[in-house]
């Protein structure tokens, strides 16, 4: 399946500013769910693909479209596994990265270097319609370790914390394109691309 339009079921602009970078080379449209009136759904499931599952039904029912979603986050080893499905909302709500980002320094400030690693998940989630009982799921992680303070400008989220020992930058030191072409988000969306064009039978 290729669909003409899909809708992107996020309403985080960070990822959706690389999903329409991501998409661009394989010509074909995609749009915000807010362009569809559609708000964000209760985030209730245990896994980041229940939740994908949520997003991605609500924007497909709501605009009678193929849906995507992204349910994405960032697992560290020290927290067992914290923030993981619960990262956006790690410091509460209104949701917001700043103070995300400084509860994760607090909350490693005893953990020396050499102990802060982590990874970012992202699953996506790619539905036909509403009622698709054979969702396309594909699930990619991205290793990184945490930094004692936030470096560079780009990126989204907790980018500026998530250091790249392979690199030397933080995600947030890369370019777009250069994020976009190792990060767990790009090559989540090549796997799924790949698998649409005929690798998971006749979609
Ligand atoms: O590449 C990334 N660079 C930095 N931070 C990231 C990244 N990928 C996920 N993250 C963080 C942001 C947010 O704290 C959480 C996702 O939470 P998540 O519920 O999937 O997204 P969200 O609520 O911001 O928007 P929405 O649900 O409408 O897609 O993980
Ligand atoms: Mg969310």
């Amino acid at each position: 399946m290729t669909p003409a339009l899909l809708v992107l079921a996020s309403g985080n602009a960070g990822k959706l500013r690389e999903f329409h970078q991501l998409f661009a080379p394989f010509g074909f449209a995609v749009r915000p769910q807010a362009d569809f009136g559609v708000a964000d759904v209760e985030e209730t499931g245990l896994t980041f693909v229940e939740n994908a599952l949520l997003k991605a039904r609500e924007a497909s029912r709501l605009s009678g479209l193929p849906a995507l979603a992204d349910d994405s986050g960032l697992e560290v080893d020290a927290l067992n596994g914290a923030p993981g499905i619960y990262s956006a909302r790690y410091a509460g709500e209104p949701k917001s990265d700043a103070r995300n980002n400084a509860r994760l320094l607090a909350s490693l400030a005893e953990v020396p270097e050499g102990r802060r690693r982590a990874r970012y998940w992202c699953v996506l989630v790619l539905l036909r319609h509403a009622e698709d009982p054979v969702p396309l799921i594909v699930q990619r992680s991205w290793e990184g370790e945490i930094l004692l303070a936030p470096r560079g400008e780009g990126g989204f989220g907790y980018d500026p914390l998530f250091w790249l020992p392979d690199h030397g930058a933080s995600a947030a030191e890369l370019t777009a394109e250069q994020k976009n072409r190792l990060s767990h988000r790009g090559r989540a969306l090549q796997a799924l691309v790949a698998a649409m064009d005929g690798g998971q039978g006749e979609r």
